[in-house]
């Protein structure tokens, strides 16, 4: 993203804004010269009323355009902040997980929030201004070497040195300012960590910890900010002081020239009220100068986000060379699949295995084996290094995302909700459905009699991630979410984990019932979730390492037999 990229579609309106500029700049610069013609009549003792009619009429029409000119830049940076608010955050919610597991949240926040800030003042304050300010600029030393050259040349010297100054120290507010937007990320990112594991915090005693990990950041911002507005505070009076130097020599070298009758007082004066207008087109360029140098590091920081790839669905015509999907057979495959996260060290070495259409299949397996993982990739959350996954017979990448994901409804382990109330978290990517079917899937998942309870009913808050709920509420709700949504495969991450036995025995006869209209696959470290599945796949380091029912497991495979049978010391099960 760059400055030309970012402006497309909002030209028309910086140049109105640019043009509604320089309409005042130059509705001001004809003011010194009837100014002038109205000194020299009062000197000669007649007061030009028409003159000074006209003068008042263009002080009016001066403020006009300038506040319209003002109007339309901020309504162009408002807008274009909104449109790019809006394409930082749309493209957000597409980035590859790859891509997202090494970044900070917070860090992405302040780049959606306050990078876009910093470029809306770049838009508000520059673009038109500085183009206005350049042309209005040109046009004011035209009209002051036309009133006399030899007081412009006095000026120009004064103005020329404080102007060189500036341009050294706008240099100077770039890179400060990017030191600044990425300290402010920081910041961020500590307070966004420190708040979602509040309870870790409190519970740690690491309040002052965490205190002076956020100190420490807001520091980096503090000190950044700091420099940059001492360069800005410097050259503020810098500026000033070359203004006043300059009306000082014009006045001096001015009244020496009316004395010897080279010009006429008239002249003086309209030559100092030029003056005046020459100080705005210089302080508007250099607005707009340190604003570009402010934005692009704010616009370096956003192209950063928005060159992180994005979930892409395959062109149409290859999809249509994939063939079509097949209603018949596995509802899932996955054939010889190879993955990591990090590609040199796999996590899953050749993955293959086959769900049905019907019934419940069981992941079992040690921790760290990569359960999870396969059901991050059933639910392309990452794609295979090596090997394919095929969704009803089909290559799941010749898929369009939505569609895959119709498909295939999954429950993580810590079941996440959002903030919102239990009915927007129900219905979250449901297909509509009738009272009838939320009553019928509360009811299945042992919901119905706690939201009875509840005053608002469905309409209770859940809190920040559902927080508001237990863990066992929690699970429930994302269970009936999914069954909500109609998939034809589930895919549960420890369903039981958080149950008691009641609950747990309900769930149990629940998932039966599923597992008779859909495929269900489950990973279990239970042994009663395990005992319900009509096939158990067991996972080790990556691979599959056995497959078959219950009785076949407990006859051929060590781990299983260890799992059904645990011995007490033996907390992690391994392989013999
Ligand atoms: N987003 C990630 N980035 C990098 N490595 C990861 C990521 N998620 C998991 N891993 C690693 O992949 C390996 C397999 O993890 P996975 O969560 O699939 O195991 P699991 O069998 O589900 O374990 P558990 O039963 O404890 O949930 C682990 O070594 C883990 O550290």
């Amino acid at each position: 993203m760059d400055l030309r990229r970012l402006t497309r579609g909002y030209r028309r309106s910086i140049v109105a804004a640019a043009a509604l500029s320089l309409l005042g700049t130059l509705l001001a610069l004809a003011q010194p010269l009837l100014a002038r013609e109205a000194v020299d009549s009062a000197a000669a003792g007649r007061l030009p009323w028409p003159l000074i009619g006209t003068l008042i009429a263009l002080f009016a029409a001066q403020a006009a355009a300038l506040a319209l000119a003002r109007w339309v830049q901020a309504h162009t940076g408002e807008t274009m902040t909104r449109d790019l608010r809006r394409h930082i955050t749309g493209h957000l919610l597409r980035v590859r997980l790859s891509a997202l597991d090494g970044g900070r949240i917070g860090d992405l926040i302040a780049r959606a929030c306050g990078d876009t800030a910093a470029v809306k003042t770049l838009i508000a304050q520059s673009l038109g201004t500085g183009l206005a300010g350049a042309i209005g600029l040109v046009a004011a030393i035209g009209v002051l070497a036309w009133l006399d050259r030899w007081l412009l040349g006095a000026v120009v010297v004064l103005f020329g040195g404080s102007f060189a100054a500036l341009l050294a120290v706008v240099r100077r507010v770039r890179t400060e300012s990017r030191a600044a937007q990425t300290a402010e990320g920081v910041l961020l990112a500590d307070l966004e960590r420190a708040l979602g594991g509040i309870r870790l915090v409190r519970a740690c005693r690491a309040e002052a910890v965490e205190a002076g990990r956020l100190d420490s950041s807001a520091r980096g911002a503090y000190l950044a900010n700091l420099r940059m507005a001492g360069m800005v505070a410097l050259s503020g009076p810098a500026n000033d002081l070359a203004v006043s130097g300059a009306f000082l020599a014009v006045l001096l070298v001015g009244a020496s020239r009316v004395s010897s009758g080279a010009i006429t007082l008239g002249e003086l004066v309209a030559f100092t009220l030029a003056m005046t207008y020459l100080a705005a087109p210089i302080y508007e360029i250099f607005q707009a100068v340190s604003a570009v140098q402010q934005g692009t590091g704010a616009l370096q920081r956003i192209s950063e986000v928005l060159a992180l790839p994005v979930e892409r669905d395959r062109p149409v015509a290859v999809v249509r060379v994939a063939g079509t999907p097949r209603r018949s057979g596995p509802v899932l495959e996955f054939r010889d699949v190879w993955f990591g996260y990090d590609p040199a060290r796999p996590v899953l070495r050749g993955v293959g295995f086959t769900i049905p259409a019907r019934g419940q299949t069981a992941l079992v397996g040690p921790s760290g084996a990569g359960k999870s993982t396969i059901f991050a990739l059933a639910e392309r959350f990452y794609e295979p290094d090596h090997g394919a996954i095929l969704l009803h017979g089909r290559e799941s990448r010749f898929t369009s995302y939505a569609r895959h994901r119709t498909a295939i409804g999954l429950v993580e382990q810590d079941c996440p909700l959002l903030a919102g109330t239990l009915r927007d978290n129900l219905l979250y990517g449901a297909a509509p459905v009738t009272d009838g079917e939320i009553r019928r899937v509360l009811a299945m998942t042992g919901l119905h009699r706690m939201i009875e309870a509840l005053p608002a009913g469905l309409d209770t808050p859940v809190g920040d991630h559902g927080r508001r709920l237990s863990g066992g509420q929690r699970q429930r709700v994302a269970i009936a979410r999914c069954l909500l949504a109609r998939p034809d495969l589930i895919l549960l991450d420890e369903p039981t984990a958080h149950l008691d036995p009641d609950s747990e025995h309900a769930l149990t006869a629940t998932l039966n019932e599923v597992a008779a209209v859909c495929a269900l696959v489950v990973i279990a470290h239970r042994f009663s979730t395990v005992r319900a599945a009509d096939r158990i796949l067991v996972v080790d380091e990556g691979r599959i390492r056995a497959d078959g029912t219950h009785d076949t497991l407990l006859r051929t495979d060590p781990y299983y037999r260890r799992m059904a049978n645990p011995t007490p010391p033996q907390t992690f099960p391994r392989y013999a």
